[in-house]
């Protein structure tokens, strides 16, 4: 059953100087239990270090309060209710996975929720052999996996989905979901973004080291554009038409209108019957993620950002 939500991580004015670059800027936001939170920007942008200063893995200015406790880089009991896997994970290579996790486990249950997570993860075939044959993929998962132990109330991810196929990232995904339905809060930077357009529902948008947005998946899409191609009797004519009502034309060959919302299709389908050109076919598209967060960044990353947000 989903809990209330509640802030399980609030960050307060956080900066980061890497000499004297300045790299993080008064970031300051909150994740909620039960909820889970992307982190976008291009590459370079903060979200690794955003990551690593909750985590005292960097020292940085600024506040920190996980599950209503304090943590700063000196002191920081409460990240043990946090799981996290940071960049690349730390592989053994003469230890199994079994190992592995063993050596992360605590508690009275370790075993069984060994058990648990190879399983949600599908890593049975190979978690007792040695971790030198893993491939790029099967290290990914037991990183990600280590992140899931000890019953965290709050995980933390960068670049999840690294190496993994297609079975596998669904997999994730759905232990992740289950675990949100779970309570557990989570923090998720991706450059997939039509992998984090499935999963989060809260956003934060950084460039530069600033936050440029902080929205929901909802009403970030919500403001997108939306495009309506149809194919008509006589296209020439349609376009003028549609031009002359007003309509906002954005294809070169094919009659394709810029909308604001879905109603448009009905009255761009009257316009064009009214002027006896019969419609013979409509498709309609909606921008994606990766078109809003485009739109959003510095255009000098959005060279660098088509490729990888
Ligand atoms: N140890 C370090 N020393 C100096 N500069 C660093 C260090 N770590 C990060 N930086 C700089 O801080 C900035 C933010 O880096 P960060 O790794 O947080 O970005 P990112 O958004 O995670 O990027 P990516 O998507 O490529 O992983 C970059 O300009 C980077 O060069």
């Amino acid at each position: 059953m989903k809990r209330m939500a509640e802030a399980v991580l609030t960050v307060k004015n956080l900066n980061k100087s890497f000499g004297r670059k300045q790299v993080l800027h008064k970031i300051s936001f909150s994740c909620q239990s039960g909820r889970i939170v992307g982190l976008v920007g291009a590459n370079g942008a903060g979200k690794t270090t955003i990551m690593k200063a909750v985590l005292s893995l960097t020292s940085s200015t600024g506040e920190v309060t996980i599950d209503g406790q304090k943590s700063t880089f000196d002191h920081h009991p409460v990240l043990d209710e946090v799981g996290a896997l940071i960049e690349y994970p730390s592989i053994y290579p003469f230890m199994t996975g079994r190992d592995h996790l063993k050596l992360f486990a605590i508690g009275r249950n370790k075993a069984s929720e060994i058990d648990d997570v190879i399983t949600a993860l599908n890593m049975g075939n190979y978690i007792d052999t040695k971790a030198r044959s893993y491939s790029l993929g099967m290290k990914q998962k037991l990183g990600v996996a280590m992140a899931f132990l000890n019953n965290p109330k709050f995980v933390i991810l960068d670049e999840p989905m690294n190496g993994l196929d297609p079975q596998a990232t669904k997999e994730l995904r759905d232990l992740i979901i289950a675990k949100r339905d779970e309570g557990v809060g989570f923090l998720i930077s991706s450059h997939i973004l039509s992998e984090l357009q499935k999963l989060a529902e809260d956003l934060i948008i950084i460039d530069h080291g600033k936050i440029v947005q902080e929205t929901t998946m909802d009403a970030l899409l919500k403001s997108n554009n939306h495009f309506v191609t149809v194919t008509t009797t006589d296209d020439v004519k349609a376009k003028q038409v549609l031009a002359d009502a007003g309509y906002k034309l954005v294809g070169d060959e094919e009659v394709k209108i810029q909308t604001s919302s879905d109603d448009d299709v009905a009255n761009i389908l009257k316009t064009l019957n009214d002027n006896q050109l019969p419609v013979t076919d409509v498709q309609h598209e909606d921008e994606d993620l990766e078109g809003s967060v485009l739109k959003l960044l510095d255009p000098e990353d959005q060279e660098q950002g088509e490729k990888s947000c």
